[in-house]
């Protein structure tokens, strides 16, 4: 099957400077896409925390026919960091943790995917849950070196897909970079992937997002090919 050529994304670009404005118009009337996704609890515990709120401009808003895409995982594993450096290509670490969700768009040739990240903090978990009936595919983000926690990570994917069998998954085995993260055979083992991957598509995909600026790795190149493949074949 032939893969998408990519092209740069067009939504994430100009974002940061129109974020208050997004955020304003995100919490006091919720975007179109966003009102499809986000239940109104979401919003207002992000309003009312003072968080950090991003909506980036989306090319689809108002038109309500996403391809949506729910990037999960611990706080701190990378999930914004790898998010911003699939949309523009570029590396580029994330300073702050999720607060609230970010919604992020990425084009590429054939067509535009919306991923939204629901932050890893302990209070933001019980959201995640809430997203899965209304995406086609499931990232998920772990930290490879922080060997502590992984059984959490675990046992939280676990309980995420327990009751779908078909949702598609990528884990992303992220922070590769660090001394002491776990190689993709061992992050296969301690997520004992093999038990959930029987009647899915499931993949496992190293990542590291190395230095500002930098032109993104093969890897993320591979990981952002295999989502659109996987989001065309889903629709
Ligand atoms: N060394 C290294 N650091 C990374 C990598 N990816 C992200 N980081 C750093 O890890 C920290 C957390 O990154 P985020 O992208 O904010 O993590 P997150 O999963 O979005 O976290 P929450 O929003 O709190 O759920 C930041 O300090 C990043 O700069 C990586 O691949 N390697
Ligand atoms: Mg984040």
């Amino acid at each position: 099957m032939a893969r998408p050529a990519l092209l740069p994304c067009t939504c994430a670009a100009g974002a940061e400077h129109r974020l208050h404005r997004e955020v304003a118009f995100a919490v006091l009337s919720p975007h179109p896409l966003l009102s499809s996704v986000i239940p109104p609890g979401l919003l207002s515990v992000a309003h009312a925390r003072g968080a950090w709120l991003s909506v980036l401009p989306l090319a689809s808003q108002g038109t309500g026919h996403g391809k949506q895409i729910l990037v999960l995982g611990l706080d701190g594993a990378g999930k914004t960091s790898v998010l911003h450096s699939l949309a523009t290509n570029h590396v580029k670490r994330s300073m702050a943790p999720t607060e609230g969700f970010n919604a992020i768009c990425v084009n590429t040739e054939e067509l535009q995917m919306e991923f939204l990240e629901i932050g890893g903090s302990e209070s933001l978990r019980s959201y995640w849950k809430m997203y899965l009936p209304k995406v086609l595919l499931l990232i998920y983000v772990v930290d490879s070196a922080d060997h502590a926690r992984l059984p959490v990570a675990k046992q939280l994917l676990h309980q995420l897909i327990q009751n779908n069998s078909t949702l598609p998954v990528v884990v992303l085995a992220n922070k590769q970079d660090l001394e002491g993260a776990y190689c993709i055979t061992d992050i296969h083992d301690a997520l004992a992937l093999s038990d959930i991957g029987d009647n899915r598509k499931m993949f496992l995909i190293g990542t590291h997002v190395a230095e500002d600026g930098s032109e993104i790795s093969s890897n993320m190149k591979d990981a952002k090919e295999l989502i659109a493949q996987l989001v065309l074949e889903a629709q």
